[in-house]
């Protein structure tokens, strides 16, 4: 089961915790092309039609009927971000990792009961992108939720420059490990992380991501000088960093060979504030707890 932090500009909130039923979930390739056909074939369509419950559900139901493993964010998790959405209200919401749709379609229609107008969710994988796209289709999502298909940094210079974001509000980070803090650092050099952006990691302590935990811990100054240094060794933001993850997390998605497309250092003046925060749980056996960060 996948973990998630959030990071907000708000009032902490106190430490819950919770846990995950851990199961032996088969990771057969094509399950996901198998979701789509399940949730496409169901006798009742018309009533799914437009209903993103009942296609979140299907989604649960797939997974539990088949031991078929999924990186959905799932319910514990995913209703600390929808409170989040409910609480922020925001127009505009992106998440990065899309997957097969069930965070585009669980987030996407709480930015919409909220009063929001748009759900940018990027995704790296053309094939899971067209589930996704499918799945939001059928969840009535189509007029909010768009899927951006390709890696991450290039869609976000893509969604700047395009003037088509100039401020994330709310952003749920749920892809590559290592590029987490070169995407925030990205966002922030482009000023779309801006005091007052809120933003939601996922993994961040299991399997965990050093990286990003350290830099957005860091002081004002720490920051200022590590950027200096990142410049005069004329490293840039060419390596993702890669301290602390597992060869397993490397190799995954993007590859271990894989760098950011941009040398950027972010913006080293923001302050983040942070706080823990773990999830109602469902399982006790499951080993850690996981976390949620809130940042200002
Ligand atoms: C854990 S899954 C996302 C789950 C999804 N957020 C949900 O809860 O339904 C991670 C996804 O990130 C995608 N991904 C990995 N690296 C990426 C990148 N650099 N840019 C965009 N997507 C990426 C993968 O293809 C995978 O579908």
């Amino acid at each position: 089961m996948s973990r998630l932090s959030i990071l907000r500009a708000a009032v902490p909130r106190g430490i819950r915790s919770y846990s995950v039923a851990r199961s032996e979930r088969s990771r057969e390739p094509g399950r996901e092309l198998k979701l789509l056909h399940y949730v496409y074939s169901q006798p009742d369509l018309d009533a799914i039609r437009g209903h993103p419950r009942k296609v979140l559900d299907l989604i649960e139901r797939f997974g539990e009927e088949y031991q078929y493993h999924f990186m959905n964010v799932g319910r514990p998790k995913g209703r600390i971000v929808t409170d989040l959405i409910a609480e922020l209200r925001p127009q505009t919401m992106l998440e990065l990792g899309g997957y097969v749709g069930y965070s585009a379609i669980l987030f996407g229609d709480a930015v919409r009961r909220n009063g929001g107008t748009r759900y940018f969710s990027l995704e790296l994988n053309p094939e899971f992108a067209a589930i996704s796209n499918m799945l939001v289709e059928l969840a009535g999502l189509r007029d909010l939720v768009r899927i951006c298909v390709g890696r991450s940094d290039l869609s976000l210079h893509r969604l700047y420059s395009s003037q088509t974001v100039r401020h994330v509000e709310l952003m749920f980070l749920d892809h590559y490990k290592p590029a987490y803090t070169s995407d925030l650092q990205l966002c922030e050099q482009y000023g779309m992380v801006s005091p007052g952006s809120v933003l939601a990691a996922d993994n961040v302590v299991r399997p965990g991501n050093p990286p990003y935990l350290e830099y957005v811990r860091s002081s004002v100054e720490q920051k200022r000088q590590a950027a200096q240094q990142k410049l005069q060794l004329q490293q840039g933001g060419k390596n993702f960093n890669t301290t602390g993850f597992s060869d397993r997390v490397l190799a995954s998605y993007m590859g271990k060979d894989s760098a950011p497309a941009f040398e950027v250092v972010g913006n080293p003046n923001l302050i983040y504030r942070s706080e823990l925060v773990q999830p109602e749980g469902e399982d006790v056996s499951y080993p850690g707890p996981s976390t949620f960060y809130y940042w200002l």
